[in-house]
Order: structure tokens, then C-alpha cells, then sequence
């Protein structure tokens, strides 16, 4: 395209690119000579780092005759340091800025902005690039995209255009955007805007093939992605956005905003990005550091959680995914996903000041040493202004000291005689404090070794008190999910007390195998933590949320619980509610109740910018009172579906679009909707002689080329070309399946594909026919 708009260019506009060019020219110049001080400056710097480093302690006056001379003595030697440690840093800074100039010299700018200030009768104009520049004297050659006036260059149309800067708002007069590509350190091509970022340059970014890792979009960032990049305001910021409205691009945006804007007090380990699985966390990590920033923490909730209980078997996505359900199992998801349950349990807690702890007997060589009874009477020994984290540091301080009394009286039984008498040389050795430890009397020392042995053998029991052993997690939860019909209103669920019954029986049952669903785990863990006044994470400032309708209430509940100082991103799209179905519809009202009495900012995003505009058309209309989505305009074809009469046909007509497809150097993602399928269509075809990549895991890699992959690894990854497998009547038939395919269908960036057996879902029936082709391998590829 870039060559299309050169061949028309105007004699005026080439001489615009010419005096571009030479602007281009020097600035690169500059940074060229940058980088050649620098690279003086850290060789300079880490000589004399060598340098002193060599001749430290000839430099240092060693001197300890007397204490004046010691302290000149330690003087010196800090002083020594010191020199060193400053010429350290020095390199090190040089370094870093280095691999910001040469980034620089990869791209030094993508924007010019001409404006005026109110007031002001110059004209400024100014360049934008992934970091600042300025030249010996100061100057700046080169806004960093993220500094505040380089906002307008996103925000608004030319003229009046107002941004935000930390000491408030500014308005200016903008006369000139200006848009560049350049590659090797020439002007590729460039626009001149009237509107929000030109289309032209979006729709050549867009018309990319897709990679593996998710690319950057600080150059083409549209004005309502930049509302979200930017606020420093909100406690909640809520987006709902369309499939491929850049939510996901805008948060890791927004990331290097943030540590940006807030530099010096914020690293990157105190921003979390909860992302729906590891393939994601994979398929975005390069998007920071290509913006010259460390990549956050990055985990699932699976991970968050599943850290705490090494011990227990939690579902996996697949399980979560793929176990069928009654509908009372459904229900009782539903109970259990609620804010009522969360605040059931914080009820349950209050209860358990007074009543109802399950402890365990701490053992010592197999014997019961402190019983559970016993531990129960000094947990409710505190008076009643002992709330639960106090009561449990009470009893174990209690404990300890009891432990302590109990060492001593230890030291005369019969086991301990015997152990000290056996005790070997080397064992010896180990327990002296020094080598030649010397005691008034042989009954002094063996006093001494008495309580070592003593001290060593109970070590255990020590532990079990320091690690909370004795308290009976297991049966407190199930305890709490006896109490449950007396804390909540089980018909609000429609269920009843035998239905509960059961499921209680259930879950000790799954205990006992050490398993647990993911529903309980989160209340389970919230429970521990209510008994241990455990506060959570004060630490952390901030928290992103990705794909937030497949988050359940009391999930979020939860992370607000353990991030009480955050600031809270979510971002999501209630059409692609896979996991949470139809439950997701009121998540904003319960997050709303969440945060209430703080500042929640809610953003829409509706223009889809994946895929073209018929994919996004398509994919809308599979949708019923879904929310708004809007097709960017680029053209492709339409979506074609084929149907297959039986399975050697399936399997052809999908060989034939792959074919298709590479023909095009368009990478396929052939999603089905369980692993099963997907394993089963992998050796089909391999049977048929082609072989393909199946992503089995979230902790497997994605590689280029063409995949087979379950429905819900594909959760918020991108596809030149997808075939969606198998949407027929007997695959698909479930009215709440309709997000699923939703989603299936929405990864597609330049061409969609559906088979199917025998019959279509129902869930397309209503899908216009002048949407899609059908029964043809589709033709045209995006131009
Ligand atoms: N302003 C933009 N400039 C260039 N590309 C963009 C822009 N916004 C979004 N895109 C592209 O659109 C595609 C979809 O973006 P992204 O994955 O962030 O959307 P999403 O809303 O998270 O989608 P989903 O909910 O379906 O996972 C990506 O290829 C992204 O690079």
C-alpha cells in the first residue's frame, strides 16, 4: 500500500517527505553520536571500575592499631566503595540508555503534532517515538508517546484538543498530525490526518499477517483505547469490549503507561495481569519489552490459587470446561460463585469467635502431646475482643511457652537419657556451641545436651504450631458448608436441604482423594485466611483483569480481598462468556457492589478491529441482544460454511481449506470444541498424511504454522485463518453454547471457516444468508 500512495504523490508532497527525510536525517545523526558517548562513557567508567577495584586495599589505609586508626580504616574502605559503586551505577545507566537510543535508531519516531499553546503565539511542533530524546543542550528531539502532550496526538481532531498532564488540564490549538513508517531510516510513507489516527495506516497494521506473540499498537492507538491507557483516576476502570476490540492491547498499553507515569514508584512487580491460561501469558509477553518495559506478574487465578494448596488436586481448565453438568450441580456452581457465599463465609467467621473451631492434636512419636480439646480451651480462653487472627497468634503463643516448660521437663525422661548417652562424636560437635565448650560440672553438661536432644526431637512439634498444623482446614470447610442453609436462603438457588446434603457428602468424598473443584477452593482458601487474619498483599498497586466474564463474583471478591490496595483494571467481553455462561450477564452489578463508594470508570469498546468487516459482521449475527459491536472496515470474504455429509467428507473439505489457506501464507486454527476432538482430527489427519500441531495444554508453546486446539485454549488469541470444526446440530446444540461459538468464530482475523456434519447448529440458523458462502472453499484473500 505504501508504494499505491507513493505513486500518487504530489509534487508538494514530495517535497514534504524530502524536508521530512532530512529532519529524519539529523535526528538520526544525533542519536548515532549519542551512542557512540555512550559507548566511550561505559568503557571509560568500567576501566576505572577495574581500575580502583585492583588497587582497593592498596588505596584503603590498612590500619588497626588503635580505635582512631580503625575508623580511618573504615572510612576509607567506604570511601573505596563508594567510588566504585558510583562508577558502577554509571555504566549501568549509560547501558540502559544505550538500548534505548539504539531502539531509537530502529524507529526514531512515528508522529508529528503541530500546535499551539493558548496564549502562545508560536507554533511547536513535536515528534512522537516509543522513548524520549534529547539532544546535548536539552532539547527534546523526541517525545516519549506516553509524556502527556504527546496525548493529543491520539485523542482528538485537529483544532481545539484538551489533555491531561499531573498538574490538570491544557487545551491546545492542533494544526498538523502527521503519520511516518520508516523502515532502515527512511520515510517509507507518510499521512497527514484530519481525523483520529488515520485508517489508512490502521488498515495496512491490520492487514498484517498474525504471529505467534501479540504486537504492539502505539502507533495506530485509537482515541477510546487511549481513555483506558491513560486514567490515573479510577479504583474499578471496566471494559467491555467487543471480541478483538483491542482490550487486551490496550491493557499491556497501559501497563507501560503506568510505569511510565508513575516511575520511581511503581515497578513492574507490583502490577499483576490475571490472563485466562499460560498460552496467552505466552502469546503476550513480548509487548512490553518491545516498549522498553519488564513485563508484569502474569498468572492465571488457577495458578494464584493453586499455589497455596500444593497438596490438593484442583480442576483443570479442561475438567472445568469440559464436565458435564445436571442442573442442580449448575445451581450449586451458582451458590457457590455468589457474593452471598462470599458473605455467608464472612458470617461463618464472625460465628466462629464464639463457637465451632475444628483443631487437630499436635503428636509427638505418635502419642498425642497437645490434644485438640486442649488447644480448643486456650482458643476460646481470650476474652471476646479477640477476633480470629488474634485468637490464633494468642493460642500459639500459649503453646509455645507451654512447649518451653515442657522442654525442660522433658530433659528427665528415659528417652532422652538414653538418646544423650548415644550420641556420637560428630553429633556431639554439632550440638557444642563452640569447639571447646567447657561446663563447670559433667551434670551441667549433660543438662546441656539433655536439652539439645530435647530441643531437636520437638522440633516438630514447634513446627506444627508455627505452621498452624493444628488447625483442622478440612473439616472447618466442610463445617461451613453444613452451616450454609442456615447462613443463606438455599431455595434462592432453587435447591433444597437433601440436595445440599449431598453435595457436602461430595466434597468430603473429593477431600478425601485430595481433590477439589474450583469453586470450593477459592471459599476454602478464603476461609483460612479469615481464621489466620491473613490482610492480603499491601504491596501491590496495581491489578489487571483479563477476560473477566469467566470470573465468578466471589472470585473477584476474593482478589479484592487479597489486593486491598490496588487499583482494579477488568476487562472483558460478556458475549464470550464460556466458562460463567449466562451467569456473567449481572457480573457488572455485583463488581458494582464491590467497589462501592469508590471511583469505578466503565468504557466501552465496540469497533472490532481483528478481523474484517464480514467476519465481524458474521460473528455479530450469531449473536441474540449481545452487546454493541461494530466492523472496522476491511474488506475480505465472507465467511463460508461447509457442510459435510459424513466424516472422511468433514475431513477432505478441511484439508482442502488448509491447503487453501497455505496457499495464501495464511496461518490456520482448526478449533473444536473438546481436547478429545482435537487429539481425535489430529491423528484423522495425520492418517491422511498431514501433519499438524495440536495444542493439547496452556503450558505448551504456540509455534507458527497451522494448529489444531481446543475451544478453550484459544481464549484471546488471534488467527490469520480459522475452521471452526464441526459446528453441526449434534455438536453444538445447547442454547448457552452460543458464546462459545461466538468465540470460536470471533479469533478469525482474515478468514473464517465453518464445517460441519450432516446438519448446522441451530445456534446459526438465524445468521442473515447474505453473511456467508456456502459449501464453496472460499475464494479471495484480503487484499
Ligand atoms: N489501535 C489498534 N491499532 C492496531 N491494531 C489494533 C488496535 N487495536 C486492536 N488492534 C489489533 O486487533 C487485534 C485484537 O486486539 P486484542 O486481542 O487486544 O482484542 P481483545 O479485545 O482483547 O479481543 P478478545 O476479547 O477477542 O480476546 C490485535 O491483533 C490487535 O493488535
Amino acid at each position: 500500500m505504501a508504494d499505491k500512495v507513493n505513486e500518487t504523490l504530489s509534487s508538494e508532497q514530495i517535497k514534504l517527505q524530502a524536508q521530512e527525510q532530512k529532519h529524519l536525517d539529523g535526528v538520526v545523526e544525533k542519536l548515532k553520536h549519542r551512542e557512540n558517548q555512550l559507548d566511550k562513557k561505559i568503557k571509560r567508567t568500567q576501566a576505572e571500575e577495574q581500575g580502583i577495584n585492583k588497587t582497593f586495599f592498596d588505596d584503603v589505609k590498612l590500619n588497626y592499631g588503635s580505635d582512631t586508626t580503625n575508623m580511618e580504616t573504615a572510612l576509607s574502605i567506604h570511601q573505596q566503595q563508594q567510588l566504585l559503586l558510583e562508577r558502577n551505577n554509571s555504566w549501568r545507566s549509560a547501558e540502559e540508555e544505550k538500548v534505548t537510543v539504539q531502539r531509537l535508531e530502529q524507529n526514531p519516531y512515528f508522529a508529528r503534532v503541530d500546535f499551539h499553546e493558548h496564549g502562545e503565539p508560536r507554533k511547536e511542533k513535536i515528534y512522537i517515538g516509543l522513548s524520549s530524546f534529547t539532544d546535548d543542550k536539552g532539547k527534546f528531539l523526541i517525545y516519549d508517546w506516553r509524556a502527556p502532550i504527546s496525548s493529543i496526538y491520539y485523542e482528538g481532531k485537529l483544532g481545539e484538543v484538551t489533555y491531561n498532564t499531573p498538574d490538570g488540564e491544557q487545551t491546545v490549538d492542533l494544526s498538523l498530525k502527521r503519520q511516518f513508517l520508516i523502515k532502515d531510516d527512511q520515510i517509507q510513507s507518510m499521512f497527514d490526518t484530519t481525523e483520529t489516527i488515520g485508517d489508512q495506516m490502521l488498515l495496512e497494521v491490520l492487514g498484517e499477517k498474525s504471529t505467534p506473540q501479540m504486537k504492539s499498537i502505539v502507533t495506530t492507538i485509537q482515541k477510546e483505547q487511549n481513555q483506558i491507557i491513560r486514567d490515573t483516576d479510577a479504583d474499578l476502570l471496566f471494559v467491555q469490549g467487543a471480541a478483538g476490540s483491542g482490550k487486551t492491547s490496550a491493557v499491556l498499553q497501559r501497563v507501560a503507561f503506568l510505569l511510565y507515569r508513575y516511575r520511581g514508584n511503581l515497578s513492574a512487580s507490583q502490577v499483576i495481569m490475571f490472563s485466562p491460561n499460560q498460552l496467552f501469558n505466552d502469546y503476550v509477553e513480548n509487548v512490553l519489552p518491545e516498549l522498553g518495559e519488564q513485563n508484569m506478574v502474569q498468572m492465571t487465578y488457577g495458578q494464584f490459587v493453586g499455589r497455596r494448596v500444593p497438596h490438593l488436586d484442583i480442576q483443570s481448565l479442561n475438567e472445568q470446561f469440559e464436565a458435564e453438568k445436571t442442573e442442580t450441580q449448575k445451581q450449586i456452581i451458582n451458590l457457590k460463585s455468589s457474593l452471598a457465599f462470599f458473605k455467608a463465609l464472612q458470617a461463618y467467621a464472625v460465628h466462629l469467635e464464639k463457637a465451632d473451631m475444628r483443631f487437630k492434636d499436635i503428636k509427638f512419636k505418635g502419642k498425642v502431646y497437645y490434644s485438640k480439646q486442649k488447644i480448643k480451651e486456650i482458643y476460646y480462653s481470650f476474652n471476646e475482643n479477640y477476633h480470629l487472627g488474634n485468637r490464633l497468634d494468642g493460642t500459639k503463643e500459649k503453646l509455645i511457652r507451654s512447649l518451653n516448660h515442657r522442654i525442660d521437663k522433658e530433659t528427665k525422661s528415659d528417652w532422652v537419657q538414653e538418646a544423650v548417652q548415644n550420641l556420637s562424636q560428630d553429633d556431639l560437635q554439632k550440638m557444642y556451641t563452640t569447639v571447646d565448650q567447657e561446663f563447670n560440672s559433667g551434670d551441667d553438661e549433660f543438662k546441656f545436651l539433655a536439652r539439645q536432644v530435647v530441643v531437636q526431637q520437638l522440633e516438630s512439634v514447634h513446627r506444627a504450631i508455627n505452621k498452624n498444623q493444628f488447625l483442622n482446614s478440612r473439616a472447618q470447610y466442610l463445617n461451613f458448608l453444613r452451616m450454609i442453609p442456615k447462613l443463606l436462603d438455599l431455595s434462592n438457588y432453587g435447591l433444597d436441604e437433601a440436595q445440599w446434603t449431598a453435595e457436602v457428602e461430595r466434597v468430603k468424598t473429593h477431600l478425601k482423594a485430595h481433590e477439589m473443584s474450583m469453586p470450593d477452593i477459592s471459599a476454602y482458601l478464603f476461609l483460612y485466611d479469615q481464621i489466620t487474619g491473613k490482610h492480603g498483599n499491601r504491596d501491590i498497586h496495581f491489578i489487571f483483569i483479563d477476560e473477566i466474564q469467566d470470573y465468578t463474583p466471589f472470585q473477584l471478591a476474593y482478589l479484592k480481598y487479597n489486593f486491598p490496595k490496588a487499583r482494579f483494571t477488568m476487562l472483558g467481553d460478556l458475549n464470550q462468556a464460556i466458562f460463567t455462561k449466562d451467569a456473567s450477564e449481572d457480573l457488572l452489578d455485583q463488581i458494582q457492589t464491590l467497589f462501592s463508594g469508590e471511583k469505578i470508570k466503565v468504557v466501552q469498546l465496540t469497533r472490532s478491529y481483528r478481523s474484517t468487516q464480514p467476519i465481524t459482521d458474521f460473528t455479530k449475527a450469531i449473536l441474540k441482544n449481545g452487546q454493541e459491536i461494530a466492523a472496522f472496515d476491511r474488506q475480505g470474504p465472507l465467511p463460508n460454511i461447509v457442510l459435510a455429509k459424513d466424516e472422511p467428507q468433514l475431513l477432505t473439505d478441511i484439508l482442502a481449506q488448509l491447503a487453501q489457506n497455505d496457499a495464501q501464507e495464511m496461518s490456520t486454527a482448526i478449533i473444536t470444541k473438546t481436547l478429545a476432538q482435537s487429539e481425535q482430527l489430529q491423528q484423522d489427519l495425520k492418517d491422511r498424511g498431514h501433519d499438524i500441531t495440536l495444542i493439547r495444554s496452556e503450558n505448551q508453546r504456540l509455534a507458527a504454522g497451522d494448529i489444531v486446539i481446543p475451544s478453550y485454549l484459544a481464549k484471546g488469541l488471534e488467527f490469520d485463518a480459522i475452521i471452526a470444526y464441526d459446528l453441526s446440530a449434534e455438536n453444538y446444540h445447547a442454547e448457552d453454547e452460543r458464546q462459545l461459538v461466538y468465540t470460536i468464530a470471533s479469533r478469525a482475523m482474515h478468514t473464517l471457516t465453518i464445517t460441519a456434519q450432516n446438519q448446522l447448529t441451530p445456534l446459526l440458523a438465524d445468521v442473515p444468508q447474505t453473511l456467508y458462502t456456502q459449501g464453496v472453499t472460499s475464494v479471495v484473500a484480503n487484499d
